[in-house]
């Protein structure tokens, strides 16, 4: 009997063995072995899953890939980074392709807040945060609480940073500015995350650990985290906790709110815009919706404004221009303050001078150089769509129902085929028309903030954010990388940067310029 298991054993190792030497060398990138698929890929793969991705690309010279998981999961990918395909699942038969059940069962923390919503659910909720996010007052109370936090809070911490001269992880100064604001603009709280302390925040961590624990949900065959979930261990322990730990949050800011409303306390913060609304909305709803908002618009951000700094650090032919135009907004607003009798004014504003909205909004340069960050480092890696009935895509790879459709977003911003040989280099140049204006049919193949009718609602806050802590930062600090650091991205939904991002800052120096 032992003879026989070893023998059969001996077979099996034989048969996979073979097999594996037949397929290595024809596609060793995506290898799909028998019975357990593209599996063993995918988990050994995971850490570096966007680099690998786009590694695959390049080397089979194609745009899509099919991936299959083992024969009894129901784990099947599609995925593609050709802009046409992008098009037309995001835009062209956008209702073909909905988030779906599987999608909602990944994301369950978020209830039915507008990121896991699909069809009527979906368009209402859409309209709301569009009438909330576009609205001209909230746009103010936007501007002014982010060009508030940049001087009260980050601006003392980087002269605090300077003052020390010691080297620190900037990319956790922006995620503590971004939490910030985030919590100012969604409940008008102030989290004292952004102080020199450097604290901890339970809310944060919580949030943290659930994009970790959603992450292996999409690696892993739904069965895996669903035992892990039943057993109440690992990750999906984790998130449990994160889980509970969000509701206390969110509850205690709902019931402040409501209060605060009733005793005639005027907030234009998304909450408050949320309760005002004509329509009866629940707490559930509520807590929902302002999760995913905090969930979606805080690490993005904070990625956004990290591999900027990263890049720019790098090309300080790039950092010399965005000085240049900073310049001239600044140079502008001297000039026109002294021309009405401003100047006493002027002498104490001057360092550290903070822009605000108005004065970045039309910066072309600038811009640019956040489209070509927000290319070679989407802060979404990966998107997912499911199919509703099955379809042909323009590079004609059929889906079905029951696919996932992989849209990888870092893949498209790094095939040399749409950007041209240079597209691994941080050019801002190739935004800017010879007119000047920003090339906005380039604009079409930038998926960083998604396209079509489920683009970003958040897209204008975060440039918000990003531009005026950037221009701030950038205008009164030289920043400078530590040498000798690598660099990664975090295997997380959003890109972080792992293990983050480490630098010295300088002040720039006083007096008028
Ligand atoms: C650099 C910063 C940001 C990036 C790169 C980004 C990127 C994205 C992407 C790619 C999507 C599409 C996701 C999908 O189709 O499932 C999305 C959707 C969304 N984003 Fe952002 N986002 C950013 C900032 C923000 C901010 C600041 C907020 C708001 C507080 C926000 C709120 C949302 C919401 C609510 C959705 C869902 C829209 C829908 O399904 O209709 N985002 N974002």
């Amino acid at each position: 009997m032992e003879l026989l298991s070893q023998v059969l054993l001996s077979c099996v190792f034989y048969f996979i063995l073979t097999w594996y030497v037949k397929h290595k060398n024809q596609r060793q990138l995506v290898l799909h072995w028998p019975l357990i698929g593209v599996l063993p890929q995918l988990v050994l793969n995971m850490h570096n899953i966007n680099v690998w991705l786009a590694d695959v690309f390049v080397s089979l010279r194609t745009r899509t890939i099919h991936l299959k998981g083992p024969v009894f999961s129901k784990l099947e990918y599609l995925v593609t980074c050709d802009p046409e395909n992008l098009r037309y699942v995001l835009k062209t038969n956008f209702t073909n392709f909905p988030k779906g059940p599987e999608f909602n069962e990944k994301f369950d923390v978020l209830g039915d807040g507008i990121f896991n919503a699909d069809f009527d659910s979906w368009s209402t909720q859409r309209e709301m945060a569009h009438s909330c996010f576009r609205s001209a007052e909230f746009r103010a109370f936007l501007a002014d609480i982010t060009r508030k936090i940049v001087q009260d809070k980050l601006i003392p911490l980087l002269i605090l940073m300077a003052s020390k001269g010691s080297s620190f992880d900037l990319q956790d100064v922006l995620s503590r500015f971004t939490f910030e604001t985030t919590i100012a603009a969604t409940y008008g709280r102030d989290s004292g995350y952004l102080s020199p302390e450097f604290p901890t925040n339970e809310f944060v961590e919580a949030v943290d650990n659930a994009e970790e624990a959603i992450l292996y949900r999409f690696a892993v065959p739904a069965f895996v985290w669903k035992l892990m979930r039943w057993l109440k261990v690992g990750r999906e322990k984790k998130y449990a906790e994160a889980w509970a730990t969000a509701d206390a949050f969110l509850g205690e800011f709902i019931s402040q709110t409501r209060e605060e409303l009733l005793q005639g306390v005027e907030t234009n913060t998304i909450l408050a815009i949320y309760i005002k609304s004509p329509k009866q909305i629940s707490d559930k709803f509520l807590r929902d919706s302002m999760l995913t908002f905090n969930l979606a618009g805080r690490d993005t951000t904070t990625v956004g404004l990290s591999w900027f700094f990263w890049l720019v650090c790098k090309n300080p032919h790039v950092e010399a221009k965005i000085l240049e135009e900073l310049g001239v907004v600044f140079s502008a607003k001297m000039n026109k303050a002294a021309a009405a009798g401003d100047e006493g004014n002027i002498q104490t504003r001057v360092w550290p001078w903070v822009f605000d909205e108005g004065d970045v909004k039309g910066l072309v340069y600038l811009h640019a150089a956040f489209c070509e960050s927000l290319r070679l480092y989407p802060p979404v890696p990966l998107n997912s769509k499911g199919v509703l009935k099955e379809d042909t895509l323009p590079d004609g790879s059929v889906v079905r129902p029951g696919m996932q459709i992989i849209l990888s977003h870092y893949a498209v911003g790094r095939m040399p085929w749409i950007w041209g040989d240079n597209c691994l280099e941080f050019k801002p140049e190739r935004w800017i028309r010879d007119d000047g204006t920003l090339d906005l049919q380039l604009m079409s193949n930038l998926f960083a903030f998604s396209n079509g009718p489920r683009t970003c609602v958040g897209k204008q806050m975060a440039f918000t954010q990003m531009k005026l802590a950037a221009a701030t930062l950038l205008f009164n600090f030289h920043i400078e990388l530590v040498e000798g650091q690598s660099v990664s991205i975090k295997p997380s939904l959003v890109s972080l940067m792992n293990p983050g991002l480490m630098v010295r800052v300088k002040e720039r120096g006083r007096g008028v310029r």
